[in-house]
């Protein structure tokens, strides 16, 4: 592990890696979450039985948290989303889609995430009538209902929504302008997701152009079940702000035998770009596109200095949160709050909002939190004698 931080100023402050306690109060920032992904159990349960969706294959909360876990775990992209047809089915209303926007948002508060882009795919929620605009109006309403209620738990948590177009499917250029007229109303930007081998981004070219017009703001998902040329399309031809995973960079960064590390023309390119990778580890395992989190690529990433961020990806079907997946990150990697706050700053660096907000999130909300994080083992006493 590296950090740019320690300098001579650190000499005696001890760089112990956080306790899970500190790991979730610490302020976290997510770009990559699906709020298909992401609905609790219980909700999927309860919308089913209110709109008579009969397909469920477990009707107990926590044996259907499981089975989402288990289904996902299959080793493969495309079998991983087939589980996303049973929350989808229960998405079709506009009282389910403010219900699970909100709870998303209440629950990403709890978990001490202070600032989200949350994504979906308007067009799978259209089968009981609702229009695309209905639907983006109606997880906006989730979203600011689930900002107060957390707030009235104590949490603050700023949630922007990006749209997503699906990649198999030819309604991307309609999503982009979906995405324009919601620019600000909630919807911060743009992304296509779905399954990645057969479906390169360049099929939906007239969407990322017209964005680009628009000086509007996407990410792809690439680089994640496909490889370098996924990433290198996503880029040098739909002119990508920011990578969805991208962990196959890897594949382009050779490591010799005296270790020296030699980066390839893309990699290079990334990198010097400070171009955001959106890294999901636990779901990359999942699906195949990583080994293990020892060997999941963000260790190395994260010392050769690239922009990666730390993500949920699905925390329903992965059974995660941000703060499990820095817990991974700390025992895999031994990374200390120092390297959270890395993470952390580098996603808000990366986000879609503008750059004087972004700014302000780092210095008056991220940094302030680590720093209060980081100063408690000066008080270990006070706490330990009163405890
Ligand atoms: O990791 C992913 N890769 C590609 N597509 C994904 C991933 N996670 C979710 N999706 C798909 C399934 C959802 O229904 C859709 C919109 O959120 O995006
Ligand atoms: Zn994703």
């Amino acid at each position: 592990m590296t950090s740019a931080t320690h300098s001579g100023t650190d000499l005696s402050r001890p760089s112990s890696q956080p306790t899970p306690e500190q790991i979730r109060r610490a302020p976290k920032v997510l770009l990559h979450d699906h709020l298909d992904g992401g609905l609790r159990p219980a909700t999927v349960i309860e919308l089913a039985a209110a709109t008579g969706y009969d397909k469920l294959p477990e009707t107990d909360a926590d044996k259907l948290g499981v089975w989402f876990r288990e289904a996902a775990d299959s080793g493969s992209l495309e079998r991983y989303l087939e589980t996303f047809a049973h929350t989808c089915a229960v998405m079709q209303t506009r009282d389910a889609l403010v219900r699970v926007a909100a709870e998303c948002a209440e629950d990403l508060a709890a978990d001490g995430v202070v600032y989200a882009e949350v994504r979906y795919a308007p067009e799978q929620h259209l089968e009981a009538g609702l229009t695309l605009e209905q639907v983006v109006e109606a997880v906006n309403e989730g979203f600011r209902e689930g900002e107060r209620r957390a707030r009235e738990n104590g949490h603050r948590i700023r949630v922007g929504a990006l749209l997503t177009a699906m990649r198999h499917a030819a309604r991307a250029l309609e999503i982009a302008e979906l995405a324009n007229t919601y620019r600000d109303q909630g919807v911060v930007g743009f992304d296509i997701a779905g399954a990645e081998a057969g479906f390169p981004p360049t099929r939906h070219l007239d969407a990322f152009e017209y964005l680009k017009r628009e000086n509007n703001h996407f990410t792809i998902h690439a680089g994640e079940a496909f490889g370098l040329p996924s990433i290198w399309q996503a880029l040098q031809w739909c002119g990508a702000d920011r990578l969805g995973h991208g962990v196959r960079i890897i594949d382009d960064i050779e490591i010799a035998e005296n270790g020296t590390v030699k980066l390839g023309r893309l990699a290079s390119y990334v990198r010097d770009k400070r171009i955001p990778l959106e890294m999901c580890p636990t779901s990359n395992l999942q699906t195949g596109a990583a080994t293990s989190y020892e060997e999941h690529p963000i260790g190395l990433l994260r010392e050769l200095h690239f922009r990666a961020t730390v993500n949920t990806d699905n925390r329903l079907m992965s059974g995660t949160s941000m703060s499990r997946e820095f817990e991974h990150l700390v025992k895999a990697f031994g990374y200390t709050l120092d390297d959270m706050q890395w993470f952390t700053v580098n996603a808000m660096k990366s986000a879609f909002i503008p750059f004087d907000e972004r700014l302000a999130m780092i210095n008056d909300v991220i940094k302030p939190g680590y720093a209060e994080l980081k100063s408690e083992w000066l008080f270990r006493h006070t706490v330990t004698e009163t405890a």
